[in-house]
């Protein structure tokens, strides 16, 4: 942690500490204004998906722990080279806003060491192939795993068909073709994997951080799934017995960063950054799983090592990311545009507290406390000064729909009641299709031909896409419909 500064009010005066506008962020100036010289740390860390969360969140807990100046992290985009770009003019510094109810609090974390175009997959190879890493890291967002609703490779998705063919040909040859490498990040990752046995470079964790079920053994399945689709026994193997999955309830809700953002950190610091990020200061890592090569001291920053992930897992994502989906759907059509404004509707919120009381009758009541946890949602939700969209959180509904409302649903169903209130999230975002008002995703072209049948069928045919079991249950899709109805009305 090098530079702090605070701002009092929610107004957002700068602080006494401020420096003058418009100095540039890099670790030159950063150690002429503090005094200490700023070295990236040697990079230990792989991270997929330089997007806000990582560094809100996974970069946070690194630059807070003791060791941190053993732990560099080389951090590769996904899609756009642009945050890759923005951060590297920047020496891998940024400015993470921590926005309460009362006011600001900035600090310049440095502990990205690289910021990468994820197109550069020889530089990905490269560094897990390296002896010093002992872990690589994922938030490639839910689609970003390119699984079908099975939760295997989805191979009609023409990239992972395409990287299919790219593993076929290439985890078995002396050298890789980079010309042409791989788009999906599994199967980049897995292109690592492979250069890293052929190092003899050790054991690696693989970390997931996107909101997934299981979303350590989901990577592990899918990853040895590519290696058997591409016949490569010996990838295979390795990853079986030297890479470890780590499985992580992951929670710090962090918007996308606005151009009203970058000012408010000009004016609070001094520093001309390209690329801050907001955040809420609540901040919650649990983990399961081994890290065979070592690890950075999380702890220090709160993070939880346990056995049994599972209730921290569904309790975070039906609770928190579940009501999200509720909101982003339900809330928008009654007019709202963020989270906050949403639950501040005195309808929508009584909405987002009967979803939660279906979700956790299925949630272990011991070791969870789950009234506090529910109380302190709300507070959380509140917070009125974090700007959180509902468009943002709505996009790609149906991989998250899948994971975050279906199994409640399904449960509640299974146990003789109604599940009305998960009946609603789903009749919601169907209105949305119907009406084309959803935002944007990855299945948008099968959405718009499910959303185009006529009737009830249109009903059945988006619902397949969630999770086919749903329509074992003909009452769900009568109820889904009836609710989708209500909110075309509204
Ligand atoms: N933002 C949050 O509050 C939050 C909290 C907990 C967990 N998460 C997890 O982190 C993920 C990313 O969130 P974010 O706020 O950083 O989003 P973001 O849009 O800021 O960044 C997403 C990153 O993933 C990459 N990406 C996107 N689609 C991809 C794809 N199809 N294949 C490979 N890479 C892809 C992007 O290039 C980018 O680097 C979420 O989807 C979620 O799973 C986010
Ligand atoms: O990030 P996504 O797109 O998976 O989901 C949107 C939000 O529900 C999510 O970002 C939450 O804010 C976050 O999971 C809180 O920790």
């Amino acid at each position: 942690m090098s530079d702090t500064s605070t701002t009092e009010s929610a107004a957002g005066a700068s602080a006494a500490a401020a420096a003058p506008a418009g100095l540039d962020l890099n670790r030159r100036n950063l150690a002429a204004r503090t005094g200490t010289a700023s070295e990236p740390a040697p990079v230990r860390i792989a991270h997929l998906g330089l997007g806000a969360f990582h560094r809100a969140h996974q970069a946070w807990y690194t630059d807070v722990a003791d060791d941190a100046n053993e732990w560099g992290i080389a951090a590769f985009t996904g899609r756009s080279p642009q945050a890759a770009e923005e951060i590297a003019a920047q020496d891998g510094l940024y400015s993470l806003l921590e926005r309460s109810v009362h006011g600001d609090t900035v600090t310049v974390i440095d502990s990205i060491s690289e910021a990468v175009d994820g197109a550069r997959v020889d530089r990905l190879v490269e560094h897990v192939a390296a002896p010093a890493t002992a872990l690589v890291t994922l938030t490639v967002t839910e689609a970003g795993y390119a699984l079908d609703a099975d939760g295997r490779p989805d191979l009609a998705n023409p990239a992972v068909a395409a990287d299919v063919e790219w593993l076929r040909r290439n985890l078995d040859a002396a050298q890789f073709d980079l010309a042409e490498a791989p788009r999906t990040a599994l199967a980049r990752l897995l292109a690592g994997v492979e250069a890293r046995r052929r190092a003899g470079a050790g054991p690696l964790a693989i970390v997931s951080c996107d909101n997934l079920p299981e979303n350590g053994e989901l990577t592990r399945s899918s990853m040895l799934a590519l290696a058997e689709l591409a016949s490569a026994t010996a990838t295979r193997e390795h990853l079986a017995e030297q890479v470890t999955f780590v499985s992580t309830s992951i929670d710090r809700i962090t918007p996308k960063t606005t151009p009203a953002d970058v000012a408010a950190v000009a004016a609070a610091t001094g520093w001309h950054d390209r690329s801050p990020v907001v955040t809420e200061p609540f901040h919650d890592w649990v983990l399961s799983g081994e890290f065979r090569a070592g690890r950075p001291a999380w702890e220090k920053a709160g993070a939880r090592f346990v056995d049994d992930i599972d209730p921290f897992e569904r309790r975070k994502l039906w609770l928190l990311n579940g009501s999200h989906t509720l909101l982003a759907y339900a809330g928008a059509a009654r007019g709202h545009r963020t989270v906050a404004e949403a639950v501040g509707d005195p309808e929508v919120r009584s909405w987002v507290e009967q979803f939660w009381a279906e979700a956790v009758r299925h949630l272990p009541s011991e070791g969870l406390d789950l009234d506090g946890y529910r109380a302190a949602l709300l507070d959380r939700f509140d917070n009125a000064r974090i700007q959180h969209l509902l468009g943002q959180i709505g996009q790609d509904g149906t991989t998250k729909l899948r994971v975050r409302i279906a199994p409640v649903l399904r449960a509640e169903r299974a146990a003789g009641r109604d599940g009305e209130a998960s009946v609603r999230a789903l009749g919601a975002w169907v209105a949305a299709a119907r009406s084309a008002r959803l935002p944007a995703d990855r299945v948008g072209d099968a959405l718009a031909t499910a959303a185009s049948e006529p009737g009830e069928r249109a009903v059945v045919e988006l619902l397949r896409l969630v999770d086919p079991e749903l329509l074992d249950d003909p009452a769900v899709v009568v109820a889904v419909s009836r609710a989708a109805d209500a909110f075309e009305t509204i």
